[in-house]
Formats: structure tokens, sequence, C-alpha cells
């Protein structure tokens, strides 16, 4: 199993580097770097990171292929490529539902665009000059270029919940950054990523919202608020999925929607911490983990908040949670 670490650009870059570097200290393989709008640009904020790095792979978790044409983001993710001496890795799904509207991109035939970023993207670090008269989507016309990625081929990771979403990752993806903590969900989406993968190598990340400490309370209390956000935003399916309680997500929605955070907090029962968060001690940790992995996860992605205090939690996982 491998073990990566999300990091969400919202804090100063040098601390955000700060915290880089000390989860390559404790032997954590992947750095993803989230990807919205109104956070710090995640290729800048990748580029000073690969600068001051050496080992941990490194990309967007995830960027999207509505925000830029998928040359843009290939040019983006080749130079990390060469500034990182061949360490990028490309996390690419439909984009944030919630917060591309805000920028006027409706979230139109995602798998489709998906598809063909993904195809053109492939196509231009290999060096070909890129015509698709037929795409409905992106129709380029020669497009090249001018440089190489050091890597032969840059991993790309495909950021997937919905069933037609997993069964594309499955077919286009090196692996899927599946933003879930519960073997339920892996239940479901394993089958599905595997069955269009076929017997290629593929790696299946538990995107998870994970919270480490020693005390086991505290590492509860930190998922809490990040949980209400995550019932807020999951389909209904989802949520019957765990049987939680509609009424008391509606309750977190509407308060979250006027900023009530007390009400919507308030309203986060034991049943949805379980079902949205991986949290506790390192051993209870490592026994969630021993689940997942048994679900046929090959990653886990410690998600925000990954602990009440950041730098104690990526310790205790380098120490008691990464073999
Ligand atoms: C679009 C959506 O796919 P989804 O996989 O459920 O998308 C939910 C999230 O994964 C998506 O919003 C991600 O961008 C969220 N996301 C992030 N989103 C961000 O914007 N930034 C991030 O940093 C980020 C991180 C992240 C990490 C892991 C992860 O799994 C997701 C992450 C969906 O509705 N899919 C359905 C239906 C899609 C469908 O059928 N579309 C058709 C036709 C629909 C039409 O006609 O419009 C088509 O696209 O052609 C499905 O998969 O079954």
């Amino acid at each position: 199993v491998s073990f990566g670490i999300e990091f969400v650009p919202n804090v100063p870059t040098k601390e955000l580097i700060k915290y880089c570097k000390y989860a390559e200290q404790n032997a954590i393989d992947f750095l993803w770097i989230t990807d919205h709008y109104n956070n710090r640009n995640v290729f800048a904020e990748l580029a000073l990171i690969a600068a001051e790095t050496e080992r941990i792979k490194l990309g967007p978790g995830i960027t999207n292929a509505f925000t830029a044409s998928p040359a843009v983001t290939a040019s983006a993710i080749c130079t990390i490529d060469e500034v990182s001496d061949g360490r990028a890795t490309l996390g690419i799904g439909p984009g944030d539902l919630s917060t591309l509207p805000k920028i006027g991109i409706p979230m139109e035939t995602p798998v489709a665009r998906l598809t063909e970023a993904v195809s053109i993207i492939s196509k231009l670090w290999a060096g070909e000059a890129v015509s698709t008269p037929d795409n409905k989507v992106f129709k380029f016309a020669g497009a090249q270029l001018a440089y190489k990625p050091k890597q032969k081929k840059i991993p790309i990771y495909i950021g997937a919940q919905g069933e037609k979403m997993l069964e594309t990752a499955g077919a286009i993806g090196d692996g899927v950054l599946i933003n879930a903590s519960n073997p339920k969900d892996f239940q479901y989406a394993v089958p599905i990523v595997k069955k269009t993968a076929g017997d290629k190598k593929f790696d299946i990340a538990a995107y998870a919202c994970f919270a480490i400490d020693k005390d086991s309370k505290k590492a509860k209390k930190a998922v809490l608020p990040v949980v209400a956000f995550i019932a807020a935003g999951s389909p209904v399916p989802v949520l019957q999925r765990h049987g939680l309680n509609l009424d008391a997500v509606n309750t977190i929605k509407a308060g979250l929607a006027k900023g009530d955070f007390k009400t919507a907090f308030g309203a986060v029962d034991d049943a949805m911490i379980e079902a949205f968060s991986i949290y506790g001690s390192p051993a209870e940790l490592n026994e969630k983990i021993k689940n997942l992995v048994g679900m046929g996860v090959t990653q886990i992605v410690a998600g925000s908040p990954i602990g009440p205090d950041k730098n104690t939690s990526i310790r205790l996982v380098g120490k008691y949670v990464i073999e």
C-alpha cells in the first residue's frame, strides 16, 4: 500500500512547503494539492514544492477539464515534471460541482470532456501534433508541445465518485482517486473501476477525510466540520448507502448555506462521521486502513484535516502507519 497526503493551498505558501517537506521526511509517497479557483494556484504551488523536495511524487489532486484547455494542463504538468526531475503525477477529474458554477462554467458532459482531455494530454506529452476534428468538446488542429516531460509516461489519476466517472477512470487512467473513507463505498466502487481497468497496473486510492492523533476523541473532533461539508455535498444515493438521517443532513445543508456553523456542525451524528472519515489513534487507524486494503484499495491518501495538529499527525503517520 502506498501513502499520499492532501494539502489544500489555503495557507501561506511558505507554510504549505514546510508541510510538504515534512511529509517527504516522513516517508509519504504522494503529495496531492487540491485545485479550486478561490485558493492559491495549484501549479504555481507545485512548482515551488518540486524545487524544495527530492523524492516525493506530486501533482494536482485534482485539477479538472473545464477551467483550462488540455494543452495548458499538459504543459503545466510537463513543467512540474521537468522541475521535479520526473516526479509529476496528474490528478484530474470533473471539477467541483459547487465551485465551477460560481465562475460561470456549467457542468456539461463532464465524462465526455474529461475523456477527450486525457487523450489529448497523453498525445501532447508523447510529442505528437494533435488534431481532433471529430471531438465533441476539444477540436484541436495540429497542437504540439515544444518540449517533452522527463518521465516516459506521467501517471494520470482520475478523481471520481459517480458510476460513469468510475468506469471512465478505469478505462483511461493509471489510477483513481476516490473521495471516500468507508469500506461500503469501496465495495461499490472497486468492482466498477476494476471492470474497465482490466488487468493493467492500476492504483486505487482512498482519498479520505483523515485525522490521526494519540487522543482518539481529538481526532474525531477534528473531522467533524469536514464531515459536515461532505454530508451536505453527497448525492442522496450515497447518503442512503450509509443509512444516514436525511433530515439531519438537510439541517446541515441549511446551516452551511447561511453560515450558521453551530447548527450545521451540531447536526453531524456518529453515523455520518463513520461514513465520511477515517479517524482515531494510530492503532485504530491501522485497523480501518486494513479494512480498506481488504476492499482492494492500494493507496491511502490522508485528506483534510489530517489531524488536530498537522505536523504531529504527519509524524504519527510516518512513525506508526507507514510500514
Ligand atoms: C460529474 C460527476 O462525476 P463525479 O465523479 O460524481 O464528480 C464528483 C467529484 O468527483 C468531482 O466533483 C471532483 O472534481 C471533486 N474533487 C475535486 N474537485 C475540485 O474541483 N478540486 C479538487 O481539488 C478536487 C479534489 C478531489 C479529490 C478526489 C476526488 O475523488 C474528487 C475531488 C457526475 O455527476 N457523474 C455521474 C454522471 C456523469 C454523466 O453521466 N455525465 C455524462 C452526461 C451528462 C450530461 O449530459 O451532462 C457525460 O459527462 O457525458 C456519474 O459518474 O455517474
